[in-house]
């Protein structure tokens, strides 16, 4: 099917308003409004359970005065999972704006909401410091950098500032070596030759299990992402705690880097089909209004994850559960 010819998707405003009139004045070049800077954009990608949302978190939750939008995208058609799965900093006082860009990936079906959304969020009459797009585990982030260089309007308005790539330092080397044999590239391979900064997460689970003396695994997986990516910056974490002087305002994409980004595109193209993402992997979103018995969530769990009753390799599953005799929500994380 032609991507034209898809479900429209959806993007959803979380809160806030936006004045149309005002907005559109602004972006249209209006001489009474002073220019404005572009505003920086952070991609966030990595693979599934990497940590993306963790890393989303621990920014907005650090001491930076800054105004934050962040835009989050579903692979699955729920809207507000992803959401629930982060914190407001501050009480939510630095967080201009949520957009969710659900059902479809954003490096290929919902490319354009994401456009849209961009438009939408520079408009705005409080001016942002900063927008961190946080992408689904399975997309590529060279589409994205290609639609903010290639958008002529959004280029003076936003500018692409990094892209940030998660991985999960238990999970890497079976991502990479699954797809080995493949003739396309996998997304984690991607994910990583991609990136400015690569967070080599989850540093924790690789001492803890006895896999060797944990810093040859760890310095092993770093030679491995280098030898991906010699340009990225690779820093390792336990839950995403990095020093954020490292991770924003990078104006990563210089010339020169802009150079090594380009061929690598060219590559990219000329290996890929248009539909790249594996299509063996689905996602399928279950929704229960009314409250669940935990403990027959629990069973059920059991059967889907541990036992594979229902015949299904599950990457990752999430959610928010509304619990009988409970009086909060909570919520469920599962990774592979
Ligand atoms: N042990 C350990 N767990 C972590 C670390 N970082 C994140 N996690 C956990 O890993 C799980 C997945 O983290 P997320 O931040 O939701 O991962 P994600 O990449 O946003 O996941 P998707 O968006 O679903 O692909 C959560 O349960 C986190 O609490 C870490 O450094 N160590």
């Amino acid at each position: 099917m032609e991507e034209d010819d898809e479900a429209p998707p959806l993007a959803v405003r979380i809160d806030g308003t936006s004045d149309r009139t005002e907005s559109s004045r602004r972006f249209s070049g209006d001489p009474g409004v002073p220019d404005r800077a572009p505003v920086g954009v952070t991609i966030i990608t990595g693979y599934l359970g990497a940590g993306k949302s963790t890393l989303v978190n621990y920014i907005l939750n650090a001491q930076h005065g800054k105004k934050f939008a962040v835009i989050l995208n579903e692979f699955g058609e729920e809207i507000g999972v992803e959401r629930a799965m982060i914190n407001e900093g501050e009480g939510g006082a630095l967080i201009e704006e949520w957009v969710e860009l659900a059902n479809g990936c954003v490096c290929c079906t919902v490319k354009h909401s994401l456009v849209q959304a961009l438009e939408q969020l520079v408009q705005k009459k409080e001016r942002l410091d900063h927008i961190l797009l946080e992408t689904t585990g399975l997309a590529n982030p060279a589409p994205l950098a290609s639609i903010l260089w290639l958008d002529d309007q959004l280029e003076s308005a936003v500018k692409l500032d990094s892209i940030i790539t998660v991985v999960d330092a238990k999970n890497l080397r079976l991502q990479l070596d699954e797809h080995r044999e493949s003739a396309s590239f996998p997304e984690a391979f991607l994910q990583i030759a991609f990136a400015d900064v690569v967070i080599l997460n989850k540093v924790d689970l690789v001492s803890r299990e006895g896999l060797g003396p944990a810093l040859n695994v760890v310095e092993d997986l770093e030679n491995e992402i280098h030898d991906i990516n010699s340009l990225a910056m690779v820093i390792r974490t336990v839950r995403c705690q990095v020093d954020l002087c490292k991770i924003l305002d990078r104006q990563a994409y210089d010339a020169r880097r802009v150079a090594h980004f380009e061929t690598l595109l060219k590559e990219d193209r000329s290996v890929s089909t248009p539909n790249r993402h594996d299509y063996n992997v689905r996602t399928l979103c279950i929704c229960e209004r009314k409250e669940v018995d935990l403990s027959k969530v629990r069973l059920w769990l059991e059967d889907l994850l541990w036992e594979s009753k229902y015949n299904m390799d599950i990457y990752r599953c999430k959610g928010v559960l509304n619990v009988h005799n409970s009086e909060e929500l909570h919520t469920l994380q599962s990774f592979y």
